[in-house]
């Protein structure tokens, strides 16, 4: 098979990968890295991704690392398949671009601190810091009454259609919705709206459904 990703479902910048994937019902293998025993910091895996984290993705002698990165090679490299998740527009795709990078820099730090903090944590028998969480759910606040003026103008966050700044929040909303977070998410009608929109289409169902096995 000429698509590999590599790397475990739990992981949200794995299921990125595999969401965009699913959305362009594309054929991939799943390629197991036994992170509990460190073998991202390894070779061979390292020699896919020299900074040792998951995912790391082929298709065929193409090598890929970054999880936003493999989306948008996906996206535009298997445009006519599945479903678009590109605007054709160029100013369109500038808005998308800029959504896409509020989710990297605001969303995700945000998200993943959080989910960390109160979906892992537990998980592992670790302890929650309570401190952190605080902090955190202030800041996703505030970003969140932004999201809501944003989703008030268009139903999504590029604008009418379904993109990939849209598909890049999904693994962090579905960790957060499974949480206490859930409630910054049901306090806005729009974002409320746009989460339960994302976590709802085929192809994340069916990447939740491979994260079970
Ligand atoms: N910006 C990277 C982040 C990748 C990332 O943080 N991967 C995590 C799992 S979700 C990982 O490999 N953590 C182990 C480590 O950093 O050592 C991407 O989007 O691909």
């Amino acid at each position: 098979m000429a698509i590999k990703v590599h790397g475990p479902m739990m992981s949200p910048a794995v299921m990125r990968v595999v969401a965009t994937l699913k959305e362009k019902d594309l054929d991939f293998e799943l390629v197991p890295v036994n992170m509990q025993a460190g073998d991202h910091k390894k070779e061979p895996f390292i020699s896919l991704n020299p900074f040792g984290q998951v995912p790391a993705f082929e298709d065929g002698d193409l090598k890929l690392f970054e999880s936003r990165a493999i989306t948008q090679y996906i996206a535009h490299t298997y445009a006519d398949k599945g479903n678009q998740l590109l605007p054709n527009d160029p100013k369109k795709m500038a808005i998308m671009s800029v959504w896409m990078e509020v989710e990297a820099q605001k969303f995700d730090p945000i998200g993943s601190k959080l989910g960390f903090e109160i979906v892992i944590k537990p998980m592992l028998g670790m302890v929650t810091d309570d401190a952190v969480v605080a902090e955190n759910e202030e800041k996703l606040g505030k970003l969140l009454d932004v999201y809501e003026s944003r989703l008030k103008e268009s139903k999504y966050l590029g604008g009418e259609s379904f993109t990939l700044a849209d598909l890049h929040h999904a693994p962090s909303l579905h960790y957060l919705s499974g949480s206490k977070v859930k409630s910054l998410f049901d306090a806005r009608p729009h974002v409320s709206a746009w989460v339960a929109d994302i976590l709802a289409r085929p192809a994340w169902s069916k990447t939740i459904e491979l994260s079970k096995h």
